[in-house]
Parts: C-alpha cells; sequence; structure tokens
C-alpha cells in the first residue's frame, strides 16, 4: 500500500510539472504569435503602401531568405524597379527618435542593429555588379510602420516613414531600362531564394477561432498616389551609364586595391565613368571624404554636375576641386599666405631669359623661350628641384632636347634668378603654391580623406601627385589615378616611382572605347600613329592596346582652306548642316586667340554660342566654343575641330616634342566626338 500510495503521488507531481511545463510553453509561443502577428500585419500593411509602386513597373518579392543564412531571418521586401533595387525592412516601432546620426527605440540605441542589412546590401552589390549593375543602385531602406518620417539617412542605409517610402522610392526617377530590370530581378530572386515553409507540427486541437477583420485604415488617398507616381516623373533623366555599366567596369568600381591604384586606357573607355563610380562607392562604404580633382580646373565642375544625377545622396562627402583651386583652399584654411601673381611672374621670367638665355648657350640649344619657361615650370619647379645637384643628375624624362652639364647650369642660374626675383617682389607663382601646399601637408598631414581620384593624372606635375598622395598615403583604396599617356599635352613628364607612388600589381587597362564611333577612333589614331611617349609609368608606349569599339558611324571630314578667314566664313553653315540641337556641338581650338576669332564667325552667322570655360555641364542649347585643353575630358555628339595647323595631319610624326604635343593635343579634340567629327585645316 505504502509503495502504491507513493507511486500514484510522484504520477500526481509528474503530470502537475509536465502540466505547469505546457503551461510555460504555451505562454511562451502566445508571446512569439503575438509578434509574429504584428510583424505579418505591419508587413502586409508596409505592403499595401508600396503598392502603387507596381503602377510605376516595380516588381515585389516578399518574405525572402536572408542570403547564405540558415536561420529564419528573413527580408521583409524586395522591390526592382525603375529606380534600382531597395531592400526593405520594416519596423514597427514605438518611441523612435533619431539624432546624431543614431537611431533610438526609447533609450535604446539600435543604430548598429542596421549592420546586418547593410552587408545584406554589400553581397548584392556584388551579385548584380556581375550583371552590370552600378553599386549605387543597391539600397537599404528602414519603414517605420504607420509613421510619417522624410527619409534620413542612417550610415548606408535610410530610414523612413511608412507614409513617405513609396515617394521616396519612386523619386529615384527611371535609371533602369525595362529589360534591365528583368535581368535584375531573375538575379535577385535566386540571390534572396523563398524562405522554405516551416512546418512545425502542433500536438493540439482548438476550435476554429473567429477573427474581426480589423485591417488598419487605408495610409494613402487617391492624391497621395498620383503624387507618389509623379515624383518619379519628375526626377532627372540621367545617363545610361550612371546606373548601368559593363560588368567589368561595374567590378572596378568595387575592387579593392591594397595601395595606391591606376586606371589607364586609350580616349573614350571609360575611365571617367568608372573613377566617378567609385568615388561614389568609396564615400558611401567609408567615412572620411572623397577627393575627385584634375589638372584642368572646369572638369571638377562637370563631373560635380554629373553626380548631382547619379548619386545625390553622396552630396558633400565627393568634393570636386581643380588641383590648385584645392591647394589653394587648403593654404588658405591653414592660414598660410599666397600671393599669387602670374602675369608678374611671366614679366619676370622674360627679363631672366633676356638676361641669361639670349645670346647663350640656352638659345642655341632651343631659340623659344616657351621651352625655357616650361624646363623651369614643369621640370624644375613641377618636381620642387632645390639643388643643383638633383637637377644635374635628372633623367628630364620625355623633353625632347638633351643637355648637357653646361646647358645645366646655364639653367639653374636661369632658375635661381627667377625664383630670387620672385622673393624680391613678395610674389608666387603657380609652381608655388603646391609646393606651399605639399610642404605644409608634410610638415601637418591632413586626415580628413579617406580618398583621393585624380583624372587626366598624366597632366599634374610630380609636385602635384606628391601632395594628392600625402593626403591617403598608401592606404588601401586611397589613391586612384586615372588617365591615359597618350593624351599627355604638358611637357615634363615624371613617373609615379619619381613621385615615390608604387603601383605596382594595381594597374588597370580599359580597353572599349564607348564613347566614339569606330570611324572616329581610327581616324583619330592616325594622327598620333608612331607617337611614342613616356607614361607616368615610366615605361616607353606607344598605342595602348587594341580598343575594341561597338558604334560605327559616319566618316569624319576634313576641309581644307587657303586662310583662316576662308574657314572661318564656313563654320556657320557646317554648324547649321548638322541635326539635332546646338547644345550638342563643340568647336574646339588649339588656342584663346583662335577661340576668340571662331566665336566671333559664329555668332555673326546668327548661332549662339557659350566659351567652355563658363560650361558647368548643364544642358544649354547653345555651341560650346573652346580650346581643347578646356575640352579634357568632355565630349559632344558633334565636334568641329577648328583652324587646324596642316601640318599636324598627312605627314610623318618627327621626334619634335613639341610638334608631338600638338598632334595629342589634336587627338584629344577629336576623340571628344560621340558621333560626328568635322576637321578644319587652314595655315
Ligand atoms: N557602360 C557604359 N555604357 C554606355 N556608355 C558608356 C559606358 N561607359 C562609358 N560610356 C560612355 O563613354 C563615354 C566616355 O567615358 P569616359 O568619359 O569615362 O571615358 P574616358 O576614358 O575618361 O575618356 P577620356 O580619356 O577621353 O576623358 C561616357 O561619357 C559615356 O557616354
Amino acid at each position: 500500500m505504502g509503495s502504491a500510495g507513493q507511486s500514484a503521488s510522484t504520477e500526481g507531481r509528474r503530470l502537475i510539472a509536465l502540466s505547469r511545463e505546457h503551461d510555460r510553453l504555451a505562454a511562451e509561443a502566445r508571446t512569439a504569435a503575438e509578434r509574429w502577428m504584428i510583424a505579418s500585419r505591419t508587413e502586409r500593411h508596409v505592403a499595401g503602401s508600396l503598392a502603387p509602386l507596381a503602377a510605376a513597373g516595380y516588381t515585389f518579392l516578399h518574405d525572402r531568405a536572408w542570403p547564405g543564412s540558415r536561420s529564419r531571418a528573413q527580408i521583409d521586401h524586395v522591390l526592382i524597379g525603375p529606380g534600382g533595387v531597395f531592400i526593405l525592412d520594416t519596423k514597427a516601432w514605438a518611441e523612435v527618435t533619431i539624432a546624431g546620426g543614431r537611431v533610438f527605440r526609447g533609450q535604446l540605441d539600435v543604430t548598429d542593429d542596421f549592420d546586418g542589412l547593410a552587408d545584406v546590401a554589400y553581397g548584392t552589390e556584388a551579385v548584380l555588379a556581375e550583371l552590370g549593375l552600378a553599386p549605387g543602385e543597391v539600397h537599404v531602406v528602414i519603414v517605420l510602420a504607420g509613421r510619417d518620417l522624410r527619409p534620413t539617412p542612417i550610415g548606408t542605409v535610410t530610414v523612413v516613414g511608412e507614409r513617405n517610402a513609396a515617394a521616396f522610392i519612386h523619386a529615384h526617377g527611371f535609371r533602369l531600362t525595362e529589360a534591365q530590370i528583368d535581368t535584375v530581378v531573375r538575379a535577385t530572386m535566386d540571390h534572396f531564394p523563398v524562405v522554405a515553409e516551416c512546418s512545425q507540427s502542433v500536438d493540439a486541437s482548438v476550435r476554429e477561432p473567429v477573427l474581426a477583420a480589423a485591417e488598419p485604415e487605408p495610409l494613402f488617398e487617391v492624391e497621395d498616389i498620383t503624387e507618389i507616381l509623379l515624383a518619379g516623373l519628375r526626377a532627372e533623366p540621367i545617363e545610361a551609364w550612371m546606373a548601368f555599366l559593363h560588368p567589368s567596369q561595374a567590378r572596378l568600381v568595387r575592387r579593392e586595391f591594397n595601395g595606391p591604384s591606376r586606371i589607364r586606357g586609350a580616349a573614350g573607355t571609360g575611365k571617367t565613368v568608372v573613377g566617378l563610380h567609385r568615388a561614389a562607392y568609396l564615400a558611401r562604404a567609408r567615412p572620411g571624404r572623397v577627393l575627385v580633382t584634375s589638372y584642368v580646373k572646369t572638369l571638377p565642375t562637370v563631373l560635380s554636375a554629373l553626380m548631382a544625377r547619379m548619386a545625390p545622396e553622396v552630396g558633400r562627402r565627393v568634393e570636386f576641386a581643380g588641383v590648385h583651386a584645392f591647394a589653394n583652399r587648403l593654404l588658405k584654411t591653414r592660414g598660410i599666405a599666397v600671393n599669387l601673381k602670374p602675369n608678374e611672374a611671366d614679366l619676370l621670367f622674360k627679363a631672366v631669359w633676356r638676361e641669361f638665355g639670349i645670346g647663350g648657350t640656352l638659345e642655341q640649344t632651343d631659340p623659344d623661350p616657351d621651352y625655357w619657361r616650361d624646363e623651369l615650370s614643369k621640370v624644375i619647379k613641377g618636381r620642387g628641384l632645390s639643388t643643383f645637384e638633383q637637377y644635374a643628375n635628372l633623367a628630364r624624362t620625355g623633353r625632347r632636347r638633351a643637355l648637357g652639364i653646361d646647358q645645366r647650369r646655364a639653367v639653374w642660374r636661369m632658375f635661381t634668378a627667377y625664383e630670387k626675383g620672385l622673393r624680391a617682389r613678395g610674389i608666387h607663382d603657380f609652381d608655388d603654391q603646391i609646393l606651399l601646399a605639399e610642404a605644409s601637408l608634410r610638415a601637418t598631414p591632413c586626415t580628413d580623406y579617406s580618398a583621393v581620384i585624380i583624372d587626366e593624372a598624366q597632366d599634374l606635375s610630380c609636385a602635384m601627385v606628391r601632395m594628392l598622395h600625402l593626403l591617403v598615403g598608401d592606404a588601401p583604396d586611397g589613391l586612384t589615378l586615372i588617365g591615359d599617356g597618350q593624351q599627355s599635352i604638358y611637357p615634363g613628364g615624371f613617373t609615379l616611382a619619381e613621385a615615390g607612388i608604387n603601383i605596382a600589381g594595381r594597374g588597370v587597362v580599359m580597353s572599349t572605347n564607348y564613347r566614339n564611333t569606330r570611324e572616329i577612333v581610327e581616324f583619330a589614331a592616325h594622327v598620333i600613329e608612331g607617337d611614342q611617349f613616356t607614361d607616368i609609368e615610366g615605361a616607353i608606349q606607344t598605342i595602348d592596346g587594341i580598343q575594341e569599339v561597338p558604334r560605327t558611324g559616319p566618316g569624319p571630314r576634313t576641309a581644307r582652306f587657303s586662310s583662316p578667314r576662308a574657314h572661318d566664313a564656313a563654320l556657320g553653315s557646317v554648324v547649321r548642316g548638322l541635326d539635332g540641337r546646338w547644345g550638342d556641338i563643340g568647336v574646339l581650338c588649339a588656342t584663346n586667340w583662335q577661340v576668340r576669332d571662331v566665336k566671333a564667325a559664329l555668332i555673326s552667322s546668327g548661332i549662339a554660342v557659350m566659351d567652355l570655360a563658363e560650361y558647368a555641364g548643364l544642358p544649354t542649347n547653345v555651341v560650346k566654343v573652346g580650346t581643347i585643353k578646356r575640352a579634357k575630358g568632355l565630349e559632344f555628339r558633334h565636334v568641329l575641330v577648328a583652324r587646324v595647323d596642316p601640318r599636324l595631319v598627312g605627314t610623318e610624326p618627327g621626334d619634335d616634342e613639341a610638334l608631338a604635343i600638338r598632334r595629342r593635343e589634336l587627338y584629344v579634340g577629336m576623340t571628344r566626338a560621340r558621333d560626328t567629327l568635322w576637321v578644319g585645316v587652314c595655315p
């Protein structure tokens, strides 16, 4: 009996413990169920709020698996449409505040909770870059359910209220074509698989519950939806390359370089396009500013306008400045006085040339004072040489006249007299400005920049490259040099080794020409055929690889005139004979005075013109006229290269450096043309 009573009591206790365990599990399941129900209601509601986007061409993927994860974590929505790819996570958070770039839920800082999604976006970018999608087209959006909150960027994600989400997405405009959307949708479906239904069997029988149909009120009226759809239409149109690249370009945009790198390639191979995307990518991916710079002072303005359309969200994180403007600003902020007087410096040079050049060994070697001005500016000051020994031993890469020790002594005498003259007058030239900036950065480093991208790097002096290198040093992905030695139009070349920069194993060559037609590429290549030049990588180069040129068009035309007057008189009718808008036409000359004459000729035949010096990349319906130097890096549908010296076309290239540089300049002018090229030759 004793033992029977005992076993009954044990069984009783066991059942009580079991029922308690059931209660605990049931409570847990109820809490979990509530969470899921809230999440599901929230997600469904948010999905409803986004529904107007379907009419605007968006495809919705709901409840997708977290890529590469076995957990049950889900991505609420992935939207793919004309504005790009949007990875959405919905949050039904009650008390949310955003302050100082952080997100708080009540007192709790939850900003770091978004890191996982940022990683998902990073992985998605990599997968879609294989198709050519530019990395900036993948966005992470945190939607706060039921809330009204304007889009607020937090690191690489954007937090937005449910009410504002659809308009925010559609305001990205029409960046992808239907065919591109289809391609991206297919790859995105593979990348974010469907969540496998979880089939936990439930050992319980319950009465079918009767649920009240308590769906929340709709968030939008018809007017709201119309407004959302209009937002997309109002977005600025973009160029094809702003959202979709060639896969090799998209890969290069994201490529990690463990130190300074160089992107090389002939005109029109998309180097600047990659540079711009890379600037935006680096600005998004890391703290600090990104500097995009170039020798041509108008180019950064144009690139900045392109960036504003391509990736408005990176905003002020990417800074565009000509290399002189950058040095000027740096010195100003640091309170270093520069008394820049280029005209007075020119007069001073003329005086020292009269005293030390004319009638001596230098004039015998080359009677052109400009050659010696370049020797001082590009060879000596462009490198910041400070002792005669340095100059005596210098290789003088790319200079056409070999100088013996006596000639070098004579140059050095002229140089020291010039420097003394500058100091006596208390003035600086442009080279001083760079050298001062370099010295200042050496003494007091600047840590504001995480990356520097130099476009048309072949045109910078050695000291300029050294100064820019000091901003980022050899940091991974810090310095990117973009350029083409074939387009080098300033004398006094140097090698990167001289500038203390090592790019071993980090040089990339681009070889597909996206800008010009095959006819234009072949025609322009003819001008520089056999041209040998020393590239900043140090090797003597001829033509940069075989270019693939997918586009074809009409053959370029050459018109020969007996005088500049006859040439200018014909220009008006050539311009009128071109189809399309005047804004698509660029008329390019070698010198400023040719520009002045050509502008006058066009104006007198009733054609509206604008000087390239004032051009800021905005579409205007006027013909752009300017020097080829100003047109560096730019492009026009139709290009008229005007007043071309007959010596530059048709004859064999000699070993004359000045002529070789002018031929390269002509080549640069010709390769600005996308579709048609006209070349006016006159003595
Ligand atoms: N993936 C692409 N798809 C379509 N067009 C492209 C693509 N990449 C570049 N382009 C076009 O080619 C043009 C030339 O590109 P970009 O200006 O980057 O060349 P570049 O190599 O810097 O030329 P340059 O050395 O002459 O300045 C661009 O303006 C753009 O119109």
